[in-house]
Formats: structure tokens, sequence, C-alpha cells
């Protein structure tokens, strides 16, 4: 297999392709049943699938009342689950179907598991529905009424339990259980035990019969059940063909993976049809491995469960991932879900300044403005936590400070908006002490030579710092800091006396791809007046950059993104490696599906086109070297000595009290290595 081949393919990643089928029902006809079955196990075979999970008693079908309780039909349901398992051996696909299965005297509502030609296990219903339009009862015994965890089916021993895990010999993570319809309503279903055992994936069967609302209870139940199991959760309910004697079928399927949903498929269809997504198996584990209540409850409530091995499908097949990835993981496409995020973000900023003006009965502060995006964000939270306190925005201290290479632009946007803000402005041009000092401190510049190095620009980010801190003393006032999450992961700040420090901080746990949006929120909503919407929209458009390094011979600003990367990789590098641990080879692997092809795949709400950019797998791979080597071994001492600052997106912090801890001497080494011995070139 070639190496790109490989790499391309979503099972190197951790990834385990599922399928919820939903076929056409023939009531009381398991020839028929078994039929459909077989053209969707095929179907979902060509499409690279590990496992494909069928409704509630998908061979006989769910409404047939009392034909349950018939011989020949109980037969011929026998007869073609030894059909569908030998189907199973070619396709080297998993199925799991519902058949009614005698066991001893008793007939069972049940999952068969098949895979590899053979029946793997049988897993009984363990609660029966018998209220209102249900009966389950008349005909079924529930699980806890087996006598042995075996039976024989078709003449052959096989394990016959609830809460069988079945896991792949062959395939880390591949880990999963299965219960049937009922169970998952009841107040501890059997997959919570079967997730603490080991599932990573929880399968449904399920012959849920649709009335109005129903579709969002199951799937609320299913998204709250995957989220508080850490797991996958793979629900498909009986649709088109079961019987409507007194009941109707939606055939709903959704795929959820910890809270979220990642597939979902048409209900009220007429065809058979899957519903297909690439469940991280990887990265449930490494959230169940971070956290520590997953496994202290397994400890507390967790029981032993027989675990059936078998032998996943090895196939390596390139293949675009079945998921949604989001381009920007801190901006949602969904705009109302933006809108929502904007509001809670802006609010957690807000709330953490004021109660810090609270704190130190502070009226007043002060903020560099630089007519760049930081410090204005800031300076919206400055004013909208002024109006809320009841405090006039004059106390608020705006400084615009021109060095060697701000620009005309910045600088009038600065005075723009403080003047639309209707807080304090003042200029100091910091120059003459820049000069002052590099001169000191025998720099070249100070003789006329325009050497523009990292001393050069810290000395002017040094000197703004130095003014402000002794500005705040003099005014009663503290120090508003600026700096983004994404400048803390990169160390794109000047550290100590500089604009690494302040007072307190209302930015550090904001991505740098929030702040844009943040801003034209505040600026849309007029959250602060709407006297400063065009300025804010000016600052939108305006590059990002330090402004420390005068422009050169050809007129080209110095341009952060081309120095660190764009933002949008390295926010999407920092949410993957910080948040879920994620090794680099494979947060390459989900930037290359999210970023290479313009055409795939959501775009936040409003994106114009000429900004639909796309970045190809070499550009991820050059950029992530660099944030490897800048997030692991070079910035954290910057990090382990943040001020003050509230955490705000499930992404994380990076502050070592709201969330990343890490040695302030480590290497970037292992990241790098993993990175050159999986990303082809
Ligand atoms: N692990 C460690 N523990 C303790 N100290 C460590 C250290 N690693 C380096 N150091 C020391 O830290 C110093 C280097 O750090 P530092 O002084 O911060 O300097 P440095 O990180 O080299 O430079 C700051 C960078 O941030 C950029 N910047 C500054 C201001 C604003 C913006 C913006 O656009 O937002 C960007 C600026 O363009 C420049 O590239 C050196 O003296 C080094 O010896
Ligand atoms: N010309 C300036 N006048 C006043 N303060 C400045 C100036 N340049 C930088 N600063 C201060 O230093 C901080 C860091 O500078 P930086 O360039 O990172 O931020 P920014 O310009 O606000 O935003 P962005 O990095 O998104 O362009 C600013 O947020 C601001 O508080
Ligand atoms: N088949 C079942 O177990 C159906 C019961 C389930 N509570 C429902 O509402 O659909």
């Amino acid at each position: 297999m070639a190496e790109t081949d490989f790499f391309h393919s979503p099972k190197s990643h951790g990834f385990v392709r599922v399928a919820a089928a939903t076929p056409v029902s023939h009531v009381g006809d398991p020839v028929a049943n078994a039929e459909e079955h077989l053209a969707l196990i095929r179907e979902a075979a060509g499409e690279g699938c590990d496992l494909v999970v069928f409704p509630e008693l998908s061979l006989s079908a769910y409404a047939i009342d009392d034909l349950h309780l018939q011989a020949a039909l109980l037969h011929e349901v026998e007869r073609q689950v030894a059909v569908l398992a030998a189907a199973t051996e070619d396709s080297g696909v998993l199925a799991i179907v519902g058949a009614p299965i005698r066991g001893g005297d008793a007939l069972f509502n049940c999952a068969v598991v098949l895979g590899g030609g053979e029946v793997l296990g049988v897993v009984p219903k363990t609660y029966l529905p018998n209220y209102r339009e249900y009966y389950e009862k008349r005909w079924f015994a529930p699980a806890t009424a087996r006598t042995e965890d075996a039976l024989v089916l078709n003449g052959e021993s096989v394990d016959f339990a609830p809460g069988l895990v079945f896991e792949a010999v062959n395939r880390p993570g591949f880990v999963f259980a299965v219960e049937v319809c009922e169970d998952f309503w009841a107040p501890l279903p059997p997959s919570t035990r079967a997730a603490l055992a080991g599932a990573r994936i929880l399968c449904n069967l399920s012959a849920s019969n649709i009335v109005i609302g129903k579709a969002d209870e199951r799937a609320m139940l299913c998204a709250s059940q995957s989220s508080r199991t850490l797991s996958a959760y793979v629900f498909t309910a009986s649709g088109w063909g079961e019987s409507t004697t007194d009941l109707a079928w939606d055939g709903q399927a959704t795929i959820h993976e910890l809270g979220a949903r990642l597939a979902e498929g048409e209900r009220f269809a007429l065809e058979n049809h899957l519903t297909v997504a690439d469940v991280d198996v990887d990265r449930i584990g490494l959230e169940r491995l971070r956290n520590g209540t997953f496994s202290e409850c397994a400890r507390v409530e967790g029981e032993a469960a027989t675990v059936v091995p078998f032998t996943a499908r090895e196939d390596a097949i390139a293949s675009d991932l079945i998921r949604p990835i989001d381009r920007f993981p801190f901006v949602p496409d969904d705009p109302a879900r933006l809108d929502q995020d904007c509001y809670e973000a802006f609010n957690i900023q807000v709330q953490g300044l004021m109660r810090r003006m609270k704190a130190t009965n502070g009226r007043r502060l002060v903020i560099g403005v630089s007519g760049g995006l930081d410090s204005t964000q800031a300076l919206l939270v400055a004013c909208r936590a002024f109006d809320r306190l009841g405090l006039s925005r004059e106390g608020i201290l705006g400084f615009t400070m021109p060095g060697f290479a701000t620009s005309e632009g910045t600088k009038s946007n600065a005075w723009a908006l403080m003047k639309a803000l209707g807080v304090t402005g003042a200029e100091i041009d910091i120059r003459p002490a820049a000069e002052q000092m590099l001169k000191d401190i025998g720099h070249p510049f100070a003789d006329g030579e325009p050497v523009h190095d990292i001393t050069f620009e810290n000395v002017q980010a040094g000197l703004r710092t130095d003014y402000l801190f002794r500005l705040a003393n003099q005014n009663g006032a503290f120090v508003l800091g600026t700096g983004d999450l994404s400048e803390l992961a990169l160390g794109w700040a000047t550290y100590g006396v500089g604009d690494h420090m302040s007072h307190y901080n209302v930015n550090g746990g904001v991505a740098k791809t929030l702040i844009r949006h943040l801003i034209r929120w505040v600026a849309d909503k007029q959250l602060v007046g709407a006297d400063a919407a065009p300025t804010l929209h000016a600052i939108l458009d305006t590059e990002i950059s330090p402004e420390l390094v005068p422009a050169g011979a050809d007129g080209k600003i110095q341009s952060t993104e081309s120095t660190v990367g764009p933002y949008a990789l390295n926010d999407f590098f920092l949410f993957y490696i910080s948040r879920f641990g994620l090794k680099p080879s494979k947060v390459a692997y989900l930037a290359e599906q999210a970023w290479a092809d313009a055409a795939r795949g959501d775009w936040p709400a409003g994106t114009p086109d000429d900004e639909k950019i796309t970045f190809e797998l070499p550009i991820i791979k050059a950029w992530l070297r660099k944030f490897l080597v800048r997030f692991f071994q070079t910035s954290q001492f910057k990090r382990s000595a943040l001020p003050n600052g509230p955490k705000v997106v499930t992404g994380g912090s990076l502050s070592p009290r709201g969330d990343w801890r890490a040695p302030s001497d480590g290497t970037a080494r292992v990241w790098l290595d993993e990175l050159e011995a999986n990303v082809p070139d």
C-alpha cells in the first residue's frame, strides 16, 4: 500500500466507519427482509463500512404481534441469520440484525451480531415495554430471564447476554456494545455499563413508532447518552413497510459522538438506505483518558463484562472522511450557534472584567489602543463593562502609542474608535524613548543602521507596556491586557515587560478566528452604540501586523501570518492538539480534510467567496511543523506566567490555572518526529 493511501485512509487515524441501516420492512417475511439486509450489507461493504446496524426485530418485522409465536416464522428467522452470517464473511463488514431468538423455553427480542461468517454473540433486550401501545411481555422474556450465558443457534453455541462487549483484536479502540430500543429509555441503560466496561460505540436497534415530537426526544437521548458515556451512539429505528395496523414508523437513523450529531438519515423514506459516519474511537479514548470521572465511575459502578473478540477488516482504503469537520473549530458555521457563541464569549469577557473592577473598587483602566483586532475587542469589552457598572466611559484611558512602524491607517482607526466610543483618548509617541533605550544599550539602529531585530521590536513593545503600567499607577487604574488565545499558543507576544503582561486580560481565552466575529457581532448588535460601527468594519479589513518593523522597500508591512502561519490553520491545530491531544499526523489529516477543497463542507455564514481559501497538505505540514515548535518548545514559559483572565471556550484555556499545564523547558521532538514519520510530503 502506498504511503499516501495509508495516510488518506480514515482507518489509519483511529476512525471506524459505521452505518445505521434503514431497510424496507416486510411484515412477518424473514426471507424478504434478509434480501433487503443483504443488499444493505453489500452496500455498506462497498462504502468501506466496518459495522452496519439494523433496526429491532428487523428480520421478522416488529409490529407482527402474535405472529412472533409462530414456529414457522421463528425457524425461518434462524435460517436467515445463517444466510446473513455467511454474507459477512466475504464482505468483511460486521452486521447487527434484530431477531426473535429462542433460548430454552423462552423467546427473546435480540440483537444478533454477525461477523467473519459467523454469529459472534446474541444480546437480548433487557427492558421490554408493556405500557401504552406496547405489549412486548406477551411474546418475549427479558434478558434477566436467561438461565445461561450461551445459547445454541443453528447448531452452534454462542455468547448470549446483555452488555456483551465486542472488541476488535486488530483495530485499537474498535469496541462496541448493543442494546435494544426501550433499553435506552431506562434510567440506567445497559449501554452505560457497557461503556464503563470499555465499549466506545453503542448501538441501538430500535422499533420506535413515530408520533409528533418523538424524533427530537430520541435525538436528545442519543446526544445525551453519547455525551454522558463519552462514546458514539448509533441509533436506527424501523421505517417504511412495518405494519401500520395501529402505529406508524419514520425510520429515524442518527449517529452521535460525544454529544454531537455526526449524521442523520432521511425520515419517512420509501427506499432502503444507509446513514454513514466515521466515528473517532481514538478521540473517544483520549477523552476518557483525560476525564478522570469516567474511569472513577467505572470503578464505582462498573461490572465485569464478557468480551467477545473479533477481527475487523483492515483494508486501508483512501477516502474522504464522512463526518462534519469545521474549518474553524472556534467559529461555528451555523449562524444561530455563532450568535449564541458570540453572546456567551462577550458576556464572559465583560463579566470577568466587571468582577475585577468591583473587587478592586476600580473606576478607571488603561489600555493601549493600536487600531488592531485585539485591542479593539478589549476596548469593546471595557466599554460594555463600564456601561453595565454604571461608570462613565471617560474612566477608560486609551493610549495610542505610535512607534517606528505604526501606519497612518491603524493610528487613525485607533483615534476614530476611541472618539466614537467616548473613552478618554491620548497619544504618546514612543519613538524618542525607544531611540534613547536603543542608544543606551548600544543598538546599531541608534546609529542609523536599519537593524530591525527582536531587540528593536521588543524595545517598542516593552516601552508601551512600561508606559501603560506607570499610567495605571498615576491614574489609580489597572492595565487591561489584549493578547488572545492564538497568540498565547504561538508565544507571539513580548514577554514580561511587553504586551504579554497586564493586570487583567480579557482576551486570553478567545482565539483570533473568533475575535474577528466578535467584533463584527458587537458592531452589528450595536452593543456599544452605533457610532463605532464604520471604524470597527475598517479595523476588520486591516491586515494583522505587530507594526514593530517598518515596511520594506517594496512597501510590504510586517505581516504576522506570513511569519507564524495563517491563524485559520493555527487555530485548527491548537483546538485538536490542546483540547483532545491528537497526534500531529491526525491533525494534518483532519486539516487537509477540512481545508484542501473550498467547495467541501460549510463556511461560516457570510464568508465572501474571495475569502474561501484552501490549504493543501504540504502547506499544512509546513505550518504545523512551525506550530509544534512554537507550542511545545519555545513559548510555554510565556503561558506559565500569565495574568488572570477568564476561560472562554471549551477548546481550552492556555492559562496554567484555567486549563493547560506544561513544562517551560520541554522539547517538541516527539511531535515533530511523529509528523515527519507519518505525514507524506
Ligand atoms: N523557556 C524559557 N524560559 C525562560 N526564558 C526563556 C525561555 N525561552 C526563551 N526565553 C527568553 O525569553 C526571551 C524571548 O522572549 P521575548 O522577549 O518575549 O521575545 P521573542 O519571543 O523572541 O519575541 C517576541 C515576538 O513577539 C512578537 N510580537 C511582540 C509584540 C506584539 C506582537 C503581536 O503582534 O501581538 C508580536 C514579535 O514580533 C516577536 O517576534 C529571550 O530573552 C530568551 O532568553
Ligand atoms: N501603536 C500602538 N498604540 C498603542 N498600543 C499599542 C500599539 N501597538 C501595540 N499596542 C498594544 O500592544 C498590544 C499588542 O499588539 P498587537 O499588534 O498584538 O495587538 P493588536 O494590534 O491589538 O491586534 P492584532 O495582533 O490582532 O493586530 C495591542 O493590543 C495594544 O494594546
Ligand atoms: N420498541 C420499543 O422498545 C419502543 C419503546 C420506546 N420507548 C419508544 O418510545 O418507542
